[in-house]
């Protein structure tokens, strides 16, 4: 088969771990007999520096065109100062709601190799691993509301129709049926009207699932709990801002922000597929980033873009044999030697199989 990717490097590391998930991709490509066909894209930074916006037409148009996009991150500090409509992040929700990408997957799940890089106790994370999927709102909420600055005050609104809140409330119930069948729905529910409409909805949409169990939970309580008992959560269901919040803290209980995948997805077989992660200048440049988050979201891709079950295991696969065997960034190391961005990318090439 040939698949028509659009490809957005972005900013900062996002041209490094791009280059590894490309040569997954190859390898899958030539193992199974697939063509990737790439059609590399500006948006972010870079595109503000070439074109003088954050998301290019041609962009959004070749985005439109293809069968799924791959992007790395986009922004950084030199663009920082720039006008809220004109700075990179601005093209990742552009592209989000041209795409009608409104369900974000992130799944938080801890191999078990990593174990020595996660923060918490080992009697809390227990012998066999942890495996979160956060089902986060993309295309509304606070992001997408009505905001702006009147004299020395700015504000932003956080607004939710029902059916914002049952489509993705659906997606989640879906997933959950297909995992431990658990689900439970942050909101701030004691203090915002959108919430209680989100509970009443989540309340709605649950009575067509009787076999999955339940809960609702305000997000601070949520952010605690994921720290002091993170095996309670199966599919945590959030708005658009919380859910945001919450996979960072998801993410660092896996080892490192830099292992967190994630699939953009809408009500077509199309998606976005990107690192959690942003485009970590800090790091920029010293081959040091840690690559499994692309790589996994390519994983992602080859799965619910392409229905390639085997093609994405496979990939999985690879990145937990390079894990085995003792391989890891200096993300998640925890003291021991590590390797860099590009032998990550090689040695899980050389795994696939
Ligand atoms: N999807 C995106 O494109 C996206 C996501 C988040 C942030 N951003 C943007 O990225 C820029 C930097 O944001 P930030 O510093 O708050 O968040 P960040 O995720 O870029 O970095 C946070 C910390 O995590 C580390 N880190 C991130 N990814 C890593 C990886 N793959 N391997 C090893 N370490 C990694 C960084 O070095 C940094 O110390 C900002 O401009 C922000 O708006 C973009
Ligand atoms: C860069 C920013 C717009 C983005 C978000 O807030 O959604 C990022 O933090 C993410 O998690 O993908
Ligand atoms: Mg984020």
């Amino acid at each position: 088969m040939n698949y028509k990717l659009a490809v957005i490097p972005g900013d900062g590391i996002g041209p490094d771990i791009i280059r590894e998930a490309k040569k997954v991709l190859n390898k899958v490509g030539e193992i199974y007999g697939h063509n990737f066909e790439y059609t590399d894209l500006l948006a972010g930074g870079a595109a503000l520096d070439a074109e003088g916006i954050p998301l290019p037409q041609k962009t959004m148009d070749v985005c439109k065109e293809s069968d799924s996009v791959l992007l790395g991150a986009v922004g950084g500090p030199k663009w920082d100062n720039l006008d809220g409509k004109m700075r990179p992040e601005q093209a990742l929700l552009g592209l989000r709601r041209g795409l009608g990408l409104f369900a974000n997957l992130r799944p938080a799940v801890l191999f078990n190799e990593l174990k020595a890089a996660c923060p918490l106790k080992d009697e809390i994370i227990g012998d066999d691993g942890l495996d979160i999927m956060c089902v986060r709102e993309l295309t509304g909420g606070i992001y997408f509301g009505k905001r702006g600055t009147e004299g020395t005050k700015a504000f932003d609104t956080l607004e939710y129709s029902e059916e914002e809140v049952r489509r993705i409330a659906i997606r989640a119930f879906d997933i959950a049926m297909k995992r431990n069948k658990k689900v439970t729905s942050v909101d701030k529910a004691n203090i915002l009207d959108s919430s209680r409409l989100w509970r009443k909805v989540v309340d709605e949409v649950a009575k067509d699932y009787p076999e999955v169990s339940y809960e609702h939970m305000y997000v601070d309580n949520a952010a605690m709990q994921l720290i002091r008992y993170p095996k309670q959560f199966d599919v945590i269901l959030t708005g658009n801002m919380f859910g945001d919040i919450l996979s960072d803290e998801a993410s660092m209980i896996t080892g490192s922000i830099g292992m967190l995948p994630s699939a953009s997805l809408g009500e077509t077989g199309k998606g976005m597929y990107e690192p959690i992660h942003g485009s970590a200048p800090d790091i920029a440049g010293q081959n040091i980033a840690n690559p499994i988050a692309t790589i996994l979201s390519v994983s992602m891709m080859l799965r619910y873009s392409f229905n390639l079950e085997k093609e994405a295991d496979a990939v999985e696969n690879a990145v937990k044999l390079v894990l085995e065997k003792g391989y890891r960034t200096k993300d998640i190391c925890a003291g021991a030697p590590s390797i860099g961005t590009d032998e990550m990318g090689d040695l899980i090439v050389k795994e696939l199989k």
